[in-house]
């Protein structure tokens, strides 16, 4: 029997990572109607990734498969994230990326419709901004780029590429569609995504009471 191309040991660890914290986010209504796909670095080749399709809220470990950085299947019959390539590209540019979370929040979505025109959404002046990797102080802005939505994960993929070649960003949103967030790891994914839903709301609600 020939070695698994990828550390077992490192697939269960990152499952159960997926695993936790997945429940929590599809607990908070942010991943309705199988929507949302979530992955996990194992090493420079891989990542492990939600199963196409699967209600986010149960995920157990058969619905974790690994896959290379062309998003093909690694030692699985299952289908992968239809959006894989949206994760892979990421883990391909960035060494020190570990972690992606993809998620199709109340907030998200409506942000995404609000600002599409615009193409943006700027984040400044909030306290929260600091839960950004790399930003010491509230005296700053984060721009979240709205990318106009596509079922070709190719095209959606290039338009990423080009606005990293221009930016460094832990997310973006896809109009009409939800939102990607990722970082180091796990945690560092997930505060990013925890402050881009807050902010989100926050300027969501500012709109409200402004009009
Ligand atoms: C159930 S509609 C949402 C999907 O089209 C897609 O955007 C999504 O987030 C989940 O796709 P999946 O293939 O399960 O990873
Ligand atoms: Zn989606």
């Amino acid at each position: 029997m020939s070695a698994s191309p990828y550390d077992v040991n490192a697939l269960r660890h990152a499952a159960g990572e997926i695993i936790t914290n997945v429940r929590e986010l599809a607990a908070a209504g942010w991943t309705p109607a199988t929507s949302s796909n979530f992955s996990r670095r194992l090493d420079e080749r891989h990542a492990a990734i939600t199963v196409s399709g699967r209600d986010k809220g149960k995920l157990t470990e058969n619905d974790i498969m690994v896959v290379d950085w062309d998003g093909k299947a690694v030692g699985s019959d299952h289908r992968p994230s239809a959006e894989t390539l949206l994760h892979t590209q990421l883990y391909a540019r960035y060494p020190d990326i570990g972690c992606v979370l993809h998620t199709h929040s109340q907030n998200q979505t409506i942000a995404s419709r609000l600002y599409s025109g615009k193409g943006v959404v700027k984040l400044d002046g909030y306290e929260l901004l600091k839960a950004f990797r790399g930003n010491e102080t509230h005296e700053t802005e984060v721009l979240v780029p709205v990318l106009p939505n596509s079922q070709d994960m190719h095209t959606l993929a290039a338009q990423v590429d080009a606005l990293l070649d221009r930016q460094p960003m832990w997310g973006y949103l896809i109009d009409g569609h939800g939102m990607y967030a990722w970082g180091r790891d796990m945690p560092e994914a997930r505060r990013h995504l925890e402050a881009f839903e807050f902010l989100l709301g926050c300027e969501l609600e500012l709109r409200k009471l402004q009009r």
